[in-house]
């Protein structure tokens, strides 16, 4: 099957020497692709390349076969811009109905989509009102309904959850899951590790200009990780014996806690869950009282702050 997406050696440097080089990736139909990195590593450039606004300076990228920036590639994607302004003298309505003038939709067909899409980002009620008068978090529904509204194939989400509350993100993430469930692509720009965990099969992670790393979600979860252990009646002079016991290194956690006076919070990596019943074993052993035992942090976030972390310290070192 044709890919969604596909990128070969993609290159877009600026004139300030910054931008993304050398960007290879595929992703295929049906897919939904999570795009991650740190502020300034140059995922928005990337994805405005495939959408056709801005011209490679080298490599080349398709969508569905077309090359992009061709008619026909952007005639299969939609795209929620990161940083978008919709005509504030308009009404939601009304904006809608230009995104879907502009893209050939008309009469009947396009009053019932129009209508459909404002009730799916939950604007529905305020349809009628003019643009200046949204807040933050609707004008970012509507361009999620301006991104959706010619039923596109291929969808480019550019934190299409930034500007909502708690509640409004949770609505958008049942908007794509749905849109996962009708089979479209959909390339998802964000910071929102958990709506990565949650949404997408695979990751890249685009850390100054280049990827660093990408592969499954579900390979990137397996990777061991850190754990924290709630204890009581722990003394420092007792750690090297109980790592010795343990047989792997146990460290006084740097993310402190509510451990209150009586009890302090450990930390180890552990790869399996055997290892984790094994660690939890040698605690109460050594007469410690054990209280809690949680996941050290997302383990995307780990896997997130440890991949870029890990390129930092290798730049200094080399
Ligand atoms: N038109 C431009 N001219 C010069 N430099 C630019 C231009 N657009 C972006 N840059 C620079 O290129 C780098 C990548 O920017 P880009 O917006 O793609 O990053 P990003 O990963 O999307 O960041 P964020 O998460 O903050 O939105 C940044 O250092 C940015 O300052």
């Amino acid at each position: 099957m044709i890919p969604a997406i596909s990128a070969e050696g993609l290159t877009k440097m600026y004139s300030s020497g910054l931008g993304c080089r050398g960007i290879t990736l595929s992703v295929g139909q049906g897919e939904a692709f999570g795009f991650l990195g740190p502020n300034g590593a140059g995922k928005s450039t990337f994805v405005k390349m495939l959408v056709g606004l801005v011209r490679p300076s080298g490599g080349s990228a398709a969508i569905l076969g077309h090359p992009v920036g061709s008619l026909e590639a952007r005639r299969r994607i939609g795209y929620l811009p990161e940083l978008f302004r919709y005509q504030e003298w308009l009404t939601g309505r009304e904006v809608l109905e230009l995104h879907a003038k502009l893209c050939g939709l008309k009469g009947s067909a396009a009053e019932r989509r129009i209508l459909q899409l404002l009730d799916a980002v939950g604007i529905g009620q305020r349809a009628g009102d003019r643009v200046k008068h949204y807040s933050k978090g609707m004008q970012q529904r509507l361009g999620l309904a301006c991104a959706l509204i010619s039923d596109p194939p291929v969808v480019f989400l550019d934190e299409p959850a930034s500007a909502l509350d708690p509640l409004g993100r949770r609505e958008v993430r049942e908007l794509l899951i749905q849109l996962r469930r009708e089979g479209k692509t959909v390339f998802l720009n964000t910071h929102l590790l958990e709506d990565v965990e949650l949404l997408c099969d695979r990751v890249a992670l685009l850390h100054q200009g280049e990827i660093l790393h990408q592969g499954s979600v579900a390979g990137m979860l397996q990777e061991k990780t850190r754990w924290r252990f709630r204890v009581g009646g722990f003394l420092l002079s007792g750690l090297a014996e109980l790592c010795r016991a343990a047989n792997l290194p146990i460290t006084l956690s740097e993310e402190g806690g509510e451990g209150g006076l009586e009890s302090v919070w450990l930390e180890a990596e552990v790869e399996s869950d055997e290892q984790l019943g094994w660690v939890n074993h040698q605690l109460m052993a050594h007469g410690l009282t054990l209280y809690e035992v949680v996941p050290a942090k997302n383990k995307l976030d780990e896997w997130f702050y440890g991949a870029v972390a890990g390129r930092a310290q290798g730049r200094e070192q080399g």
